[in-house]
């Protein structure tokens, strides 16, 4: 469904993504995971056509992602980012439906797809009315699932999703997550620096540094059988409560 070959890209002469693949398929989700800076939101942005390659290609579905494809291969994408990123001058209903209002959906099947997504994201209909600064970090990030799944996108990408949510409601989130990604059969690719989310959410997570993925596989192999020392470190890293009591 997704398909990144080969893909490289510098900035201002520093290479911050080394000649990287990586294959989603469809309904698989990946997690990316790995060190701040090491290049996870720019793979992302590959993807979405916001940043173009300098050596490599990106494909979704059919289409490789060019500048002259990009806004196409977008319509294809739902992408959520942390805190939600809503307008805050719409009401949530708003942000939800406007880019379906610009593409002239019917009103009414505006209204039923509205109604199944307020389901699927688990948020009480009449939150909708507000405006995003009298909503939650959780609801936030509720409304900005909704919003993209409006379209209903081949493929969904997450930038960070629960970063700034509270424990409690995170892992309300990440079951809620889980499911709908178990209805909606989509290829996803969720970006985390949490190991237990990444597993909890992802058929396999690929670990990156420095601009590359070091190891892609299931949580055991990461564990089990880790590329090199830094994916043990990593995965080591990630200090469980009942580590932290021993
Ligand atoms: N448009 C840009 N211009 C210059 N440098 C950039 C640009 N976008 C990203 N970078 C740099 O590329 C590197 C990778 O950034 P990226 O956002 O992909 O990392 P990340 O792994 O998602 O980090 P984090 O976990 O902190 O969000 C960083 O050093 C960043 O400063």
């Amino acid at each position: 469904m997704v398909s990144l070959e080969g893909v490289s890209k510098s900035f201002e002469g520093r290479a911050v993504i080394h000649r990287t693949s990586l294959q989603i398929g469809a309904r698989e989700r990946v997690a990316l995971i790995g060190p701040s800076g090491c290049g996870k939101s720019t793979l992302l942005r590959m993807i979405l056509g916001l940043v173009i390659p300098d050596t490599g290609t990106v494909t979704v579905g059919k289409v490789q992602v060019t500048e002259a494809t990009a806004r196409e291969v977008r319509r294809r994408i739902g992408y959520v980012i942390q805190d939600g990123g809503l307008f805050p001058h719409l009401t949530a209903e708003d942000n939800v439906t406007l880019v379906a209002r610009l593409g002239g959906m019917p009103t009414e099947r505006m209204r039923a797809r509205v109604d199944e997504l307020v389901d699927l994201a688990g948020l009480p209909k009449t939150l909708l009315a507000r405006y995003p600064r009298a909503l939650s970090g959780g609801e936030r990030q509720r409304v900005g699932l909704m919003r993209a799944l409006m379209l209903d996108p081949d493929v969904l990408l997450l930038d960070e999703p629960l970063g700034a949510l509270d424990p409690i409601i995170r892992a309300r989130l990440q079951e809620d997550l889980r499911t709908a990604f178990q209805r909606l059969g989509k290829s996803v690719v969720i970006v985390t620096h949490d190991m237990g989310e990444a597993a909890y959410l992802a058929d396999s997570i690929a670990v990156m540094r420095d601009g590359r993925i070091v190891q892609q596989g299931g949580v055991r192999d990461l564990i089990d059988h880790p590329a090199d020392p830094f994916v043990s470190e990593f995965v080591g890293a990630q200090r469980s409560l009942a580590g932290a009591i021993a």
